[in-house]
């Protein structure tokens, strides 16, 4: 519907607010009496609302976006989007100098932009704009002229690392983001789906792709090399280590790490409670490029009798145990958990395991690539042992035959609400030339690797699980 003419509007609008209405009554109700699957936010995740709640929010916020189409002006919509980058980049600044820690020593009564200014070494009057732009945005408040609280928004990064890691995290992507049109038009990047030939690498003057980048050790004077430098394209050094020089992860690679683990929080935690681990009993989970094992970490607690090994690159399995040598060291002691640097481009040295679990590693990858990574775990997978997918699944805006469509006239695949999932999917392509995919495109891909899909497990996420057995 282009809903051009007035009536077609009018009777759209007056849809969309009896819908959220509705959903309105339903998401209040349930805010004064959680439904028994609610789960409370611990340190393991963020709050899980019921499956009722989850629902009643996500049509208001798909309605949000339709909301937008139907009453706005095209033209104020289109300048509007065009310039969001600018407000992106505004929060980068506030992530980076810690802005809504700072805001929380003023509590209800906020601090004076003079105050922060001193504090983060930024000029008053351009940081005072940088926290009002946000402010119209609803991150952050301006409670006074020039004087900034927290509000419920920004609150939430208050003692919660993992939760500042998602948010810094995504300032890594941002020069990647600016060359992306450059390596789409040029003749060998556009069509290409090498990891090589992303944006990425284009942006930072690297030959490296990112994982490679991240994954490699460095001198310690190297170490605060950023990922994004910016605008600073071709200025960057390769590494080379003088004899006796000390070897460090990257800065950005502990960052990125905690973001997984930021994630595995967020996106991740309802997939701790919508899919049947009990039944497993003691069951072994591989965890393929399973990073620092943040899953595994939610997951050992809520079912103890479950076993794990995590596969990653070595850099990341070093970092996996130091991680759980605070965090759960018990767990190493047992040998209830296993680190075990594999590459998934090589066969899978665990046969036989109940559970081979992949979470966002499919979308780093070409469908190639994909195809060698699933190939390989197949090739370990006994008749009993089931493939678990954890990924972004985008459902198109036209719908999907594997989800129940939103109500009319929103999008079907409830528009604004799943936009994360597209966004990602962008900053695959220009990070490292992946991608997210739909069911079909992932039923096509488990097919060329002798797996198939057995069912897909819609949790209270965008990121669903899709079940697999060998073919
Ligand atoms: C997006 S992260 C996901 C990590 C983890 N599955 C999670 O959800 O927290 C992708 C992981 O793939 C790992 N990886 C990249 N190339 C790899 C390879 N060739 N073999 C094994 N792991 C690899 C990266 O080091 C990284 O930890």
């Amino acid at each position: 519907m282009s809903y051009e003419d007035v009536s077609s509007r009018a009777t759209a609008l007056r849809q969309v607010v009896k819908l959220v209405q509705e959903a309105s009554e339903t998401l209040i109700s349930e805010w004064e009496s959680p439904a028994p699957d609610a789960v409370p936010a611990s340190e393991m995740n963020f709050e899980i609302p019921g499956r009722k709640a989850y629902d009643a929010q996500r049509l208001i916020i798909a309605a949000l976006g339709s909301i937008q189409e139907l009453v706005i002006d095209p033209h104020h919509r289109l300048v509007d989007f065009a310039e969001q980058y600018f407000e992106v980049r505004a929060l980068h600044v506030a992530m980076e100098h810690d802005v809504a820690i700072l805001l929380s020593k003023g509590g209800e009564d906020g601090v004076h932009v003079e105050e922060l200014a001193k504090a983060t070494g930024l000029e008053q009057k351009k940081l005072a704009r940088i926290l009002r732009v946000l402010s119209t945005q609803h991150i952050f408040r301006e409670i006074a002229p020039d004087r900034f609280a927290n509000n419920r928004i920004t609150q939430a990064l208050v003692n919660d690392e993992k939760l500042q890691a998602q948010v810094k995290c995504s300032s890594l992507g941002f020069a990647a983001a600016s060359a992306l049109p450059e390596a789409l038009n040029d003749p060998i990047r556009g069509p290409s789906y090498e990891t090589k030939d992303a944006a990425w690498p284009l942006a930072v003057g690297t030959d490296l792709p990112f994982f490679e980048w991240m994954g490699q050790q460095v001198p310690r004077s190297r170490a605060a090399d950023k990922a994004s430098p910016g605008a600073a394209r071709g200025l960057y050094e390769p590494v080379v280590a003088s004899p006796g020089e000390e070897l460090v992860p990257r800065d950005d690679t502990k960052l990125y790490n905690l973001y997984l683990a930021g994630n595995s929080k967020s996106l991740g935690s309802p997939h701790l409670y919508d899919f049947p681990w009990k039944d497993l009993g003691t069951g072994l989970i591989v965890d393929v490029g399973g990073g620092v094992g943040s899953f595994d970490l939610q997951l050992a607690r809520l079912y103890p009798d479950l076993r794990f090994v995590v596969q990653d690159q070595q850099t990341m399995t070093e970092q996996g145990v130091s991680i759980w040598e605070k965090e759960y060291p018990e767990a190493l002691e047992s040998g209830r958990i296993q680190f075990i640097p594999h590459d998934f481009f090589k066969p899978n040295p665990v046969k036989g395991a109940d559970i081979y679990w992949l979470r966002h590693v499919l979308h780093d990858w070409n469908d190639d690539d994909c195809v060698r990574i699933l190939s390989n775990t197949a090739e370990a997978m006994s008749l009993d042992s089931r493939l678990l997918v954890a990924d972004i699944t985008l459902i198109e805006t036209l719908g999907d035959p594997y989800i129940k469509a939103a109500p009319k006239p929103l999008l079907p695949n409830y528009g604004v609400h799943v936009h994360h999932g597209f966004s990602l999917d962008i900053s695959m392509m220009a990070l490292m030339n992946g991608k997210e995919r739909t069911h079909a495109e992932f039923r096509k891909l488990f097919e060329r690797a002798g797996l198939k899909m057995v069912r897909a497990w819609e949790c209270r996420s965008i990121l669903g699980i899709i079940e697999c057995r060998l073919a």
